[in-house]
């Protein structure tokens, strides 16, 4: 079987001994209260970071997908144009479609961040980061994405990509981010999961009609950039 499932790893994290304690050892339930201190050390290191980044997308998609996948070439050629437009890259620092980001964005010339996040399988930051922060928790550095980005970016991925996309669009279906576009590079791919959203969870009452609009799709990669430039602040268009 193709990759590797945490279940199957014996070497812990300090996001799975946090969440992963139920009906266990008391232990850890009680050092929990302390682990809060280590937490805010994330925080403030990561704010402390990226205060000054300026305008930034975030790029997502597969941990998996090889250097001569198309869409390894099209997270790189997006990320490029992000640069040219005068937007930072953050991606999770991994490999596959983050790398390609980080490669395209670090090419060009501009700021290639990667929030990289400790696993039980460590790939580290990839080569084309350069400015690189490393969490312990999922859920500190996903606050960085939002919080430190304009808008997400998104190639085709699996269950990451896909808490990554189903996040921001819970913030900005809330009211918690606003004017934050959110596009899917890859028409046939997202077909599926678009499609049955408006089938399904429109249908069923579970999201407004209107919720689809939070969604762009397109195989345009010019057209995801200009999304996000139209997006901005004092943007004109
Ligand atoms: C699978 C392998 C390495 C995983 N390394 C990762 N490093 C950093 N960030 C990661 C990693 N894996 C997942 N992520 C995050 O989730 C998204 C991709 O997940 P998916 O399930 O592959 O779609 C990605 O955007 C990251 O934020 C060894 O090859």
């Amino acid at each position: 079987m193709a990759g590797t499932t945490a279940k199957h790893q014996s070497s812990s994290t300090d996001d799975q001994e946090l969440l992963d304690s139920r009906g266990g050892e008391p232990g850890w339930i009680h050092t929990d209260p302390w682990r809060v201190l280590r937490i805010q050390s994330e925080f403030v290191n990561g704010f402390g970071a990226l205060a000054d980044l300026g305008p930034a997308i975030s790029v997502f998609g597969s941990a998996r997908t090889s250097s001569d996948d198309p869409f390894f070439k099209l997270g790189e050629e997006v990320a490029a144009k992000l640069v040219n437009a005068g937007f930072a890259v953050i991606t999770g620092g991994g490999p596959g479609i983050m790398e390609a980001a980080n490669k395209g964005a670090y090419e060009a010339g501009g700021r290639s961040v990667g929030l990289d996040v400790e696993l039980p399988y460590e790939s580290g930051l990839n080569d084309f980061v350069n400015l690189g922060i490393s969490f312990r928790y999922f859920f500190v550095r996903k606050t960085m994405f939002v919080k430190y980005s304009q808008g997400f970016i998104v190639l085709p991925g699996g269950y990451g990509t896909l808490d990554e996309v189903f996040e921001a669009l819970t913030l900005a279906q809330t009211g918690k981010v606003t004017a934050f576009p959110v596009v899917l590079i890859g028409v046939d791919y997202w077909a599926g999961l678009i499609d049955w959203l408006r089938a399904r969870v429109v249908k069923h009452g579970n999201i407004a009609v209107e919720d689809l609009d939070l969604i762009a799709s397109t195989d345009d990669i010019d057209l995801a950039v200009k999304i996000m430039s139209d997006a901005q602040p004092g943007c004109a268009s």
